[in-house]
């Protein structure tokens, strides 16, 4: 029995096997309520007969950690909504089809999850008035887009990567030079090609035809193969250091040939590109050679490009960050909105206390100084002017190459770097329960699932997330077509956003549509790490079950009043009771006058200024 209920929260425990109790009879028995105990088809089943019945958007939000059963329980949800619902467009065999393209391309073995999503998801489906699904969207969030070039040992890139190597067929091998997944960098330097019992030639083949069955064409197919060919062969491009500057030159090799090619440029423009970079100076542009971790920069950054489409960075931080506003939404709704809603409406109830994660959110979201605000804030000073020379001060506007070009050179260097940003994380933050200090360049955060220390390294770079202007201009020239659609859309972006305040942007907008829902959330707990049936390992399922205030929600499931009604709905449902002759005008009265019909024990309900409230299982709702 893997699935139990806190409150009105689901919780489902991920068996690691085939537990067979799914499939139209189990479909059949929960949609015909000849069972109540708790099960995801349960919670599909309210979300849609609340739809029908309220006409009201619904939202049913699955958290956990990762390799806990999200995606497996969100198909079972999609599983039942169709069953139920019935799909005359075939919404269902898309939505699978989109899956399996979005898990080639989003999802990767981790240490942790041989199947893990490396992206946040929002499906979104329609029903039409008769409660027919009638069309979905899906909508991606914040891709991890290092797994592209930088791997853990034991873990892998994106599935994709090792499908087109291993399943490709020979006439888009030769198009595309391809090799084995061993010759790439990308690939082998963590040392772990393959996945226990997963074959991706045969994923490759599915891959394929979820392409085909959603109609992309096969030039489409043949352009996104190129680019991830492109990106592998570019993981592969070396550099040889000149002089004892750290200068480099791009090593004339097959990588940089096949990458170029594959971009459709000239390998002579793509080596400039990763070698060089423009500084200005005064009006004019001089082009000056890059140091070996510039030219790596500009390298990986070029291959993030390609495979992301889109802008994003220091990755851990930011799906933590989106973890608690999404654990807020979930206490908003379960703790303070239930509490709220009693003490409005005059009932007495026991007061419960939670842990609220309000404080570590501000720790993030507070202006002006939260963690958000100071990233953002850090990753825009520009480098302070030493003004002075031989202690006099020199006049700030002359020619030709006066205080101002160089002032307007130095700017584009920025001054901050990842160790005055943890200081001022010190200086402004430390009065925040949640921040755990600096330790040398690393800080430390205590969010609801424990404490995390985060490495500065890197963090204000990731931010800014610069796209090189040589990189945009040489996708422009590229022959292919993606390539010069990745440019326009990149020239067409503003760039003065950074990263963390894009993120933040997108992360209330899910937020915003969420509160447009009634929500049902389902937790999903992993009883064990090394992911065998059978084997629950207490502590770390206590640990999830608290994190996330589970515990909290029986105590208020056990002292609340679940099954509400507004006096208008009460007498609507239960008028027809009454002997006909009753007459009042006044919901209120009416209400509690049917009431008293029934045989209720008083200590069984209370009743509210708005609503009648019952315990559980005293009215059928
Ligand atoms: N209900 C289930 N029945 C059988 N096996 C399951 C079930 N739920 C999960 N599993 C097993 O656990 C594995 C991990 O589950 P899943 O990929 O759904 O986790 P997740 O929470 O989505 O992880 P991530 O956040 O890393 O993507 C699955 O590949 C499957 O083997």
């Amino acid at each position: 029995m893997i699935y139990s209920k806190a409150g009105p929260l689901l919780v489902a425990i991920n068996p690691f096997k085939d537990i067979q109790q799914y499939g139209i009879e189990y479909i059949t028995a929960y949609r015909q309520k000849l069972v109540d105990s708790p099960h995801v088809y349960a919670t599909a089943d309210a979300a849609y007969n609340t739809l029908m019945r309220d006409e009201e958007n619904q939202s049913i939000i699955l958290s956990g950690e990762s390799g806990a059963g999200k995606t497996e329980v969100a198909k079972r949800v999609m599983q039942y909504l169709v069953s139920v619902g019935g799909d005359r467009n075939g919404v269902q065999s898309q939505v699978w089809q989109t899956n399996c393209i979005l898990e080639s391309f989003g999802n990767a073995k981790t240490s942790i999850n041989y199947n893990s999503s490396r992206f946040g998801k929002l499906i979104k489906i329609d029903f039409s008035e008769a409660g027919i699904i009638s069309g979905a969207t899906i909508q991606t969030f914040l891709l991890e887009k290092s797994r592209v070039f930088q791997l853990v040992q034991g873990e892998r890139s994106y599935h994709i990567f090792y499908q087109l190597c291993s399943g490709a067929p020979s006439e888009i091998r030769d198009k595309l030079q391809l090799k084995k997944a061993k010759n790439y960098y990308d690939l082998n330097q963590s040392n772990c090609l393959t996945i226990h019992e997963t074959d991706d030639a045969d994923g490759f083949h599915k891959l394929m035809e979820a392409l085909y069955s959603l109609k992309i064409s096969k030039e489409d197919q043949e352009h996104i193969f190129t680019m991830i060919a492109a990106i592998l062969w570019l993981g592969n491009i070396s550099f040889q250091v000149l002089d004892n500057e750290n200068h480099i030159e791009v090593v004339d090799d097959e990588a940089i040939k096949n990458a170029a090619s594959l971009l459709g440029c000239d390998a002579s423009d793509l080596m400039l590109a990763l070698s060089t970079h423009k500084i200005q100076v005064g009006q004019n542009k001089v082009v000056k050679r890059s140091a070996l971790q510039q030219a790596i920069g500009a390298r990986d950054a070029l291959a993030k490009l390609i495979y992301s489409l889109k802008k994003n960075g220091f990755e851990e931080l930011c799906i933590n960050y989106a973890n608690e506003r999404l654990q807020q939404h979930f206490i908003r709704h379960l703790f303070k909105l239930e509490q709220k809603e009693y003490e409005l409406d005059g009932i007495d109830f026991i007061k419960v206390d939670f842990v609220d994660n309000q404080e570590c959110l501000d720790l993030f979201e507070k202006k002006p100084f939260g963690l958000m605000s100071l990233l953002d804030e850090e990753s825009k000073v520009p480098k302070a002017i030493n003004l002075t020379f031989a202690n006099k001060k020199l006049p700030l506007v002359e020619k030709p190459v006066g205080l101002m070009s160089l002032l307007d050179e130095e700017s584009k260097v920025p001054n901050a770097t990842d160790l005055t940003f943890a200081n001022k994380l010190r200086q402004h933050l430390s009065s925040n329960s949640c921040f755990r200090g600096v330790k040398g360049g690393a800080f430390g955060v205590l969010h609801s699932v424990g404490e995390v220390l985060y490495d500065t390294n890197g963090f204000l770079e990731k931010n800014r997330d610069p796209l090189h202007a040589e990189t945009i201009q040489l996708l422009k020239l590229c022959k292919g077509q993606l390539p010069r659609a990745f440019a326009s859309k990149l020239g067409s972006q503003s760039h003065n956003q950074s990263v963390a305040s894009e993120f933040k942007g997108q992360l209330f907008k899910l937020v915003q549509q969420l509160e447009t829902t009634t929500p049902h959330f389902i937790r999903c707990i992993k009883p064990n790490s090394k992911k065998v049936p059978g084997l629950y390992e207490n502590e770390a399922v206590l640990e999830q079950l608290r994190s996330c205030g589970v515990l909290e929600l029986v105590k208020i499931a056990r002292s609340g009043y679940p099954t509400r009604l507004s006096h208008q709905e009460f007498t609507r449902r239960y008028g027809f009771l009454f002997p006909e002759d009753f007459t009042c005008q006044d919901p209120f009265t009416t209400s509690v006058a049917i009431l008293q019909q029934f045989d209720i024990l008083p200590e069984m309900y209370q009743v509210g200024y708005k609503r009648l409230y019952f315990r559980a299982f005293q009215v059928s709702t």
